[in-house]
């Protein structure tokens, strides 16, 4: 195997709200994590798909996934548990893999960054997608501003985050052996713990919206509306 790509659902939806995990919100009409499943499922690059799905809810990722050929494992406790589930299948993967790690609650993610991602680990060992921030970001401690970085110096991370396998590998032997490791992304891991290890960053795309709060399922209804027109166009049955 060559390339992998990982769809992190292992998480509640906590800020959601919704009383299931948002990934098995329905809009336009099919659950979110179907959004992901079809988009890696028929990039053609790709030779292996996994779902990393919360725990009780693994029937319902099996149905979306079984058409596809997608396999299913069960999440962890946390983002970076759920990326070590994956880890596991891919055990017996050569360290040169190219693996892709992507937010089942991005939905709306297109074959185009996919492809960016993979192009990038040609040459790099990590690959992160991002978009400049619009708002003004300060650090704040104790309720007052801290630190206010330029600007133009920042950029907010989406998904997918790609790695050679080999290099994940390493970065989070490290992150296991520190009791104090905690991340909200794969890419901090690396950074945190390889710190010699660039990593390239390519364009990211305001359609990757991560749903997070009941707000963003407003917008995602358009994003949907938008992708199940984009397969019309493609003349692929839903
Ligand atoms: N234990 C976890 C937690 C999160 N994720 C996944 O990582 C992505 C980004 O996480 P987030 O948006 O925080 O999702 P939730 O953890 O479900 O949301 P919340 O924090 O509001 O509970 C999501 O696709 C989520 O399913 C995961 O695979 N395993
Ligand atoms: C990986 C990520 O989507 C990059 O922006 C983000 O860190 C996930 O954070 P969350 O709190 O798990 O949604």
């Amino acid at each position: 195997m060559k390339t992998a790509g990982v769809i992190l659902a292992g998480g509640i939806g906590q800020r959601v709200g919704a009383g299931i995990p948002k990934q098995l919100i329905r809009v336009g009409g099919r659950p979110l994590l179907a959004y992901p499943i079809r988009t890696f499922a028929s990039f053609p690059g790709l030779d292996q798909v996994i779902v990393v799905m919360a725990s009780g809810h693994l029937e319902a990722a099996e149905e979306l996934c079984a058409p596809h050929g997608v396999r299913v494992v069960e999440g962890g406790d946390t983002r970076t548990a759920s990326t070590l589930k994956a880890m596991e299948v891919l055990a017996g993967a050569p360290d040169e893999t190219r693996v892709l790690f992507h937010d089942a609650a991005r939905a709306f993610v297109g074959h185009a960054v996919i492809d960016r991602c993979l192009a990038a680990l040609e040459t790099h060992e990590s690959v992160a997608v991002a978009l400049p921030v619009t708002d003004t970001v300060v650090a704040v401690e104790g309720g007052l501003v801290a630190d206010m970085p330029p600007r133009s110096t920042l950029a907010r991370f989406q998904t997918p985050q790609g790695f050679r396998l080999g290099t994940l590998r390493r970065a989070y032997a490290r992150a296991l052996a520190d009791p104090a490791f905690v991340a909200t992304d794969d890419c901090g891991v690396v950074h945190r713990y390889l710190p010699d290890v660039p990593i390239t960053v390519v364009e990211g795309d305001e359609g990757l919206l991560k749903v997070t709060t009941p707000l963003d399922l407003v917008v995602a209804e358009h994003l949907a509306a938008q992708y199940q027109a984009a397969e019309r166009a493609a003349g692929e049955d839903a």
